[in-house]
């Protein structure tokens, strides 16, 4: 058997109940075949695949917290420190009832690679809790979150693991954590990314892997003779990631249709009013019928959909595995011509390889959403001179970094013959520099 069926193997015997995770691995895994076949003897002798899916170490704990009527309720915490070749560990916080720690895990492996690409010192890393924010108080989300992070500070630091957002974790949340790190330790370090303007924080975060996303997009068209300029896109999810995707494609000329979240979707067919939507999701948190209520042009659809909408381009910003191949065929058949991952592994390896059978450029969201991760990296550097960047500045750099990953993606990819396949490309691009470090640091 060869060495990546036998970790694959390994990997899904010693994690059962984990099928994101073994997702995720297979997928690297198998497209790191060619590279990992020819280096094959050294590898195993040096374990270096064990080492590589295997998380340096894991944590897991109790999270009791008070509602605003007395009740005690008790979470589940966790935070991966996967992968530290090459810096602190780097990576975001999820708050969602389906947490559980093949997810976490799945999404740690994932920004080992994608931390690597954005040729940045930060390493792999992930966290979160089966905490559901929807419908708590301000003073409930508080409450979870100092008492998440009253066990979570114990993990981490400027300089070891350094925790973000992720689906349910934005602004508010990270002003509650990092207000609770400071009080416990004392210390006013950059512990935190996506920390507010005024303790720390920088400029474009908040928008950074959607803008990100668009300027991957863009490169990635260019350099297939296309452009963004008059063409309709469609985008799943309506938060962090979703709005500001939104925000850039319409900058740069194209027109987004669509929007969704867990209970519907929109169809604008106008093309998305992004400040109206920023309202009733950032200001009010509300629900999408609530834009389909305000905005005369836009039909509410209850359930998923959006991957039927006719367009030319298409960009799943919401969750894991929400574009399965049956939504594959239907991009396929409207004529969609380019796929960019905003959310991370949104699109089934069955539907992936679909898209790229059928001519469909498609960007892997380790390289297309890397702009988030790569904008916190900066954040940190801002912390550790303690200064701030103005917007133009980080944005400039944050559109550098994702030209750069395209054409480190799109070299590795032609460089091992597998020309236009971002998947094999990202990911070969993203192994070569953590097992470089890996090696040189010996037998850790
Ligand atoms: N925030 C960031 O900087 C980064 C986020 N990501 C990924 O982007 C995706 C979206 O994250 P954010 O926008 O930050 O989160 P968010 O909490 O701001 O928004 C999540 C969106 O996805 C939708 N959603 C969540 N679970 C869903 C489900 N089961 N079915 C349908 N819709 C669902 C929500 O309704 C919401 O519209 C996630 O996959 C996340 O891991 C990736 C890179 C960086
Ligand atoms: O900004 C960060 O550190 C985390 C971003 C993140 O969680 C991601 O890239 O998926």
């Amino acid at each position: 058997m060869s060495y990546v069926d036998e970790v694959i193997d390994l990997i899904v015997r010693e994690n059962p109940d984990e099928p994101e995770f073994h997702q995720a691995v297979k997928e690297v895994l198998e497209s790191l075949r060619v590279v990992i076949e020819a280096n094959e003897e050294q590898y195993r002798k040096d374990a270096l695949l064990e080492r590589l899916v295997n998380p340096e170490r894991q944590f897991k704990f109790r999270v009791p917290w008070v509602d605003d009527s007395g009740q005690v309720h008790v979470n589940t915490g966790y935070r991966v420190q996967f992968n530290g070749a090459i810096g602190p560990y780097k990576g975001g916080l999820r708050f969602h009832p389906s947490v559980n720690v093949g997810i976490i895990k799945f999404l740690g492996f994932e920004q080992i690679f994608k931390n690597s690409l954005t040729g940045l010192p930060i390493g792999g890393g992930k966290g979160g809790s089966n905490f559901d924010p929807k419908g708590k108080s301000d003073r409930e989300i508080m409450a979870f979150c100092q008492s998440f992070m009253t066990e979570l500070s114990k993990y981490i630091g400027a300089d070891t693991d350094v925790p973000a957002g992720d689906i349910g974790v934005g602004g508010r949340e990270i002003g509650y954590l990092f207000g609770q790190y400071k009080r416990i330790k004392g210390l006013y370090e950059g512990v935190l990314t996506g920390k507010g303007l005024s303790f720390g924080g920088s400029l474009a975060r908040t928008e950074a892997t959607g803008y990100g996303l668009l300027y991957f997009a863009n490169a990635m068209l260019k350099a297939n003779d296309e452009t963004l300029e008059g063409k309709t896109a469609i985008v799943s999810g309506s938060g962090n990631v979703a709005i500001y995707a939104i925000e850039k494609a319409i900058q740069l000329g194209a027109k987004p249709v669509s929007c969704s979240d867990s209970t519907g979707w929109i169809y604008d067919p106008e093309g998305i009013d992004v400040e109206l939507l920023k309202e009733i999701k950032e200001v009010k948190r509300e629900r999408l019928t609530a834009y389909a209520e305000a905005r005369p042009s836009a039909e509410y659809h209850d359930g998923k959909g959006v991957w039927t909408v006719k367009a030319d381009l298409a960009f799943p910003c919401a969750t894991q595995n929400e574009l399965q191949l049956e939504d594959a065929k239907a991009l396929v058949e409207n004529g969609v011509i380019a796929v960019a991952e905003g959310a991370n592994m949104p699109t089934t390896i069955e539907a992936t390889e679909y898209l790229q059978e059928n001519g469909v450029l498609f960007a892997p969201g380790k390289a297309s959403n890397a702009g988030g991760v790569a904008t916190s990296a900066l954040e940190m550097s801002q912390n550790s001179q303690r200064l701030s960047w103005t917007f133009e500045e980080v944005d400039a750099k944050l559109q550098g970094i994702m030209e750069n990953i395209f054409l480190n993606v799109d070299a590795a990819a032609k460089e091992y013959g597998f020309d236009k396949n971002y998947v094999v490309g990202a990911n070969i691009a993203g192994f070569k520099k953590v097992i470089e470090a890996m090696n040189a640091q010996g037998i850790v």
